[in-house]
């Protein structure tokens, strides 16, 4: 799914009403129509005290159109107006109109500090405020009045968008609704899933307008969710006709005396994500380790005891994976370097591999075209130096994707994938990953998907998917305290078949 900037929404609103031959107030009655249904669905009647602040654009009549229908169905409902000017949009003041002929009464206009209402714990509120109009930090009053329904306790569910948070952009100041639930129209922000501001959202849904399909489908983005529906059609089936050769042949360097379970768990994931042929790059001391804890891979060893020093001369891989516990000694970064000299087809660098990257800048120039980076966000900041927020980091990011040809994927909640000016938005995994080792488990995802001849963007966009979709799976029978990286590892043929299975994981 594509993700908008509040220009191009604004222009499918547009165009839908031209197409469909409907109003802009019937847009409005139809999107208003569609969270009230939700809210109805939810509380079925009861009698909780609901408090609407609406602002005076769109997403104020949003916010008047659910309140009409709340009081006909014979809710509890205090309509608020936030009149910080008089300057109301058109669609706003017909409902406003309609408000007042329906319900008889006019909602209560707050001008002022003084007109805020107390709002108790136990209140519904809903926030109609600010949509994706926002165009400037809010001021004066108003950021009381977001300090009191924040302070309040009291349940809030934002239309669109929380007010005060911008589409794709982030706001400096803290006015800003901390909302409980979203109810998003059409297409979701981009603001939903950085860490800067995902917290404001809570839990979002989005809701479908029909704004016109053609549209949709033709309106040009850079930035795209990935859930099942994309995921699946990456995904390349083996032939009944093949053998070990077809599936890649991949080498796992890294481990460092104490760190040997990191390429282990590496490793194992890529077993199980497909991979033909494994062989591990380790020091010598972790020979027992890996042959014991995983008979399928084959291990050559480093001269050195406990770090990687060299590199395994006479091997040749289709891809290789460097830098899980690998540790930044003197004699690694040689051993890294020679890897970027020798690998000509694109190699995946991980953890220390990345360290080393950020000390040694040069080494940057030596990276194979499309090779994937998998930093998490203190990795990226060693590479790519502080950033002001989430915006400016991923300004950054395609930058260095860009100027080195390579794949970057921002490992986090939402982890982000980025190739060159495009950016793609993981949505499966939750919490339970964050878990020692579950990185080293999507390095191992990602290369084995590379040895098995994806095209790197898609081995980075699909591994990501999957790994967060076997964390899901695990979850769900363990629970987010008992899951670990090794399940991850273990479990990664859950994924594959969950793709192509209707339940709803992620
Ligand atoms: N066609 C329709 O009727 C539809 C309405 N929708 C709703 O319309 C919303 C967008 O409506 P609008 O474009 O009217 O914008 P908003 O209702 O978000 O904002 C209203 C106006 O406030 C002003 N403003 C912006 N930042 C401010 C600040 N910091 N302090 C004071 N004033 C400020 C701007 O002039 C802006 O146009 C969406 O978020 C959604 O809720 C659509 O999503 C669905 C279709
Ligand atoms: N809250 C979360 N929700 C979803 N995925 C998460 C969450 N926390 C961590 N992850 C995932 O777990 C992995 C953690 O990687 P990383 O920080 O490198 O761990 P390690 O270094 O221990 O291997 C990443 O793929 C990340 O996206
Ligand atoms: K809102």
């Amino acid at each position: 799914m594509k993700i908008l900037t509040a220009a191009q929404i604004a222009e499918g609103d547009r165009i839908t009403i031209e197409r469909q031959g409907i109003t802009s107030e019937e847009l409005m009655e139809r999107a208003g129509t569609l969270i009230f249904k939700q809210i109805h669905n939810r509380l079925q009647g009861a009698q909780i005290p609901v408090k609407i602040f609406c602002g005076i654009g769109n997403n104020g009549g949003d916010g008047l159109v659910v309140a009409r229908h709340l009081v006909q169905h014979g809710y509890t409902v205090e309509v608020y107006v936030v009149n910080y000017t008089d300057k109301r949009s058109d669609d706003f003041l017909n409902n406003y109109e309609k408000f007042k002929e329906t319900t008889k009464d006019w909602p209560q206009l707050i001008k002022e500090e003084d007109g805020i209402p107390e709002i108790d714990q136990g209140d519904f509120v809903i926030d109609a405020i600010f949509g994706i109009g926002l165009n400037r930090k809010i001021k004066g009053w108003m950021c009381k009045l977001i300090e009191r329904i924040n302070k309040s306790g009291a349940f809030v569910l934002a239309i669109d968008m929380p007010s005060g948070l911008f589409p794709d952009k982030i706001s400096q100041s803290d006015a800003i609704v901390h909302a409980d639930y979203t109810l998003s129209f059409q297409n979701p922000k981009l603001s939903f899933f950085l860490p800067d501001t995902m917290d404001y959202v809570g839990e979002f849904q989005v809701l479908d307008i029909a704004i016109d399909r053609q549209y949709l489908a033709e309106v040009k983005s850079e930035t795209f969710l990935v859930g099942k529906e994309q995921a699946k059609i990456l995904y390349k089936p083996r032939k009944p006709n093949s053998h070990k050769g077809d599936y890649g042949n991949i080498l796992v360097a890294g481990g460092s005396y104490g760190k040997m379970g990191s390429v282990l768990l590496t490793a194992t994931a890529a077993m199980h994500t497909g991979t033909g042929l494994c062989t591990l790059y380790i020091p010598e001391s972790g020979y027992t380790i890996i042959q014991t804890g995983l008979p399928e891979a084959m291990v050559i060893t480093d001269k050195n005891a406990k770090i990687l020093s060299d590199f395994p001369k006479n091997f040749k891989a289709d891809t290789v994976c460097f830098g899980p516990g690998a540790g930044t000694a003197e004699e690694t970064v040689h051993s890294l370097e020679n890897f970027l000299k020798k690998q000509k087809t694109p190699m995946l660098i991980d953890a220390d591999g990345l360290n080393i990257l950020s000390q040694h800048k040069g080494l940057q120039d030596l990276l194979p075209e499309n090779s994937i980076l998998t930093p998490h966000p203190g990795e990226l900041k060693r590479l790519l130096g502080k950033w002001k927020d989430d915006i400016e980091k991923l300004k950054l990011a395609k930058e260095f994707s860009k100027k080195y040809k390579v794949i970057i994927v921002i490992k986090g909640t939402h982890t982000m994938i980025i190739n060159r000016d495009e950016i793609y938005i993981n949505t499966s995994g939750n919490p339970g990953m964050a878990t020692a080792g579950s990185g080293d488990v999507l390095s191992g995802v990602i290369t084995s998907l590379l040895g098995q001849k994806y095209d790197p963007p898609v081995a980075a966009v699909l591994g990501v998917y999957l790994h967060g979709l076997c964390g899901d799976i695990i979850a769900a029978d363990e629970g987010f305290e008992g899951l670990t990286a090794g399940m991850i590892a273990q479990n990664m043929g859950s994924a594959f078949k969950a793709l192509f299975e209707n339940q709803e994981i992620a």
